[in-house]
């Protein structure tokens, strides 16, 4: 749906280059959901700016729905824009139209006529829950309503690809779920493909199927959000996933655990089927060591689990040694410093 070959984005800032976007070769499947995750300044915005031609390509390839947009003229990318939505975190409304005018906005600037515009509008507010509101302005909604007129209107020219920059970063927790639900029925019901920025964890957890981690411009880390989460191979990742679930204690809380427990304490990484790290557990005795759970956190992920458990090791150093040797072959284990 969306291919990135070797795709760079500079800017001139003055006499300097600024790298937005660094060398990123990527896939977007039709009909997945995608997110980007990133801190600020990682290159996203810039990202979804090159995927809908707002900003050109310095270099590489960039094909949205089998057309080539880089290297293409404003007019023939006015036309390849009508495929994508676009959603943001300040919803962009125009607060002297009415719902309904705001939703059927696209819909004249495309040249709908009148019936087919009133219906379409109709269709769209009644698919995001919003049927009476549709005389109301948008200072008279909610945050989350606001968000699902942004959606209707997005979607009114049935675009295949909705691109959606921070589009829950201005909402409540509970909010958020609930359009995060909304852009689920969007994906399944529709069948359009998603691609979601953001820089929470939790909107990455509760909605994508995979997941590109960015950092000062590259993909740092990219694949299915289980494997991510339960493994993440970089600093960045690792950060990311330490939001959503307790990860390694370091710092006070390491310090912390061990006033309070004199053995060896380790973190062990638990993923969904791996039950080789239970079988070993289960023989430590024989070893003559014993071990305590002392901490932990576990998530379950597209129906699996994942997290990490400290242990307490309590046993001479040598069947120490040997236990954390034994463990390290079924799982990744760290030793709490
Ligand atoms: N039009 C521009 N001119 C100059 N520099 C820019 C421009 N747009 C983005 N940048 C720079 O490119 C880098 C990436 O910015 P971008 O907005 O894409 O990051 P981001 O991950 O979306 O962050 P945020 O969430 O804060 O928007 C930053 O260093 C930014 O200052």
């Amino acid at each position: 749906m969306v291919e990135l070959k070797n795709v760079t984005k500079e800017f001139k800032v003055g006499k300097n280059l600024v790298t937005a976007v660094n060398d990123v070769s990527l896939t977007i499947n039709r009909g997945e959901i995608f997110a980007i995750i990133g801190y600020s300044g990682a290159g996203k915005s810039t990202l979804v700016r090159l995927i809908n031609g707002l900003e050109e390509t310095t270099s590489g390839n960039l094909i949205v729905d089998g057309f080539e947009v880089s290297g293409k003229r404003e007019s023939q990318l006015r036309e390849a824009r009508t495929n994508i939505g676009m959603i943001f975190q300040q919803f962009n409304l125009m607060n002297s139209r009415t719902v309904a005018a705001n939703v059927e906005f696209p819909l004249k600037v495309a040249g709908w006529d009148k019936a087919k515009r009133k219906a379409r509008v109709a269709e769209m507010l009644q698919f995001v829950g919003l049927a009476d509101k549709a005389k109301n302005y948008p200072d008279q909604l909610s945050g989350g309503q606001k968000q699902r007129v942004g959606i209707a209107r997005a979607l009114a020219t049935s675009p295949t690809l909705l691109l959606a920059d921070e589009s829950t970063s201005a909402l409540d927790p509970e909010t958020t779920q609930e359009v995060l639900e909304l852009l689920k029925r969007v994906n399944n019901e529709l069948g359009i493909t998603i691609v979601v920025i953001t820089h929470e964890m939790d909107v990455v957890s509760s909605i994508a199927d995979r997941v590109a981690v960015m950092e000062k411009g590259r993909v740092v880390e990219l694949g299915n959000v289980y494997d991510v989460f339960s493994a993440p191979q970089t600093a960045t990742a690792q950060r990311f996933v330490a939001t959503t679930v307790k990860t390694s204690p370091t710092g006070e809380e390491a310090n912390d655990l061990k006033q309070r427990h004199k053995g060896y304490l380790i973190n062990v990484e638990i993923t969904e089927g791996n039950d080789r790290l239970g079988q070993v557990l289960s023989r430590l005795n024989e070893r003559r060591v014993r071990f305590n759970i002392v901490q932990g956190g576990l998530e379950t992920l597209q129906g699996k689990t994942y997290g990490t458990l400290t242990l307490e090791l309590i046993g001479d150093i040598i069947n120490i040694d040997a236990v954390v040797a034994e463990l390290q072959t079924v799982t990744r284990v760290q030793v709490v410093r």
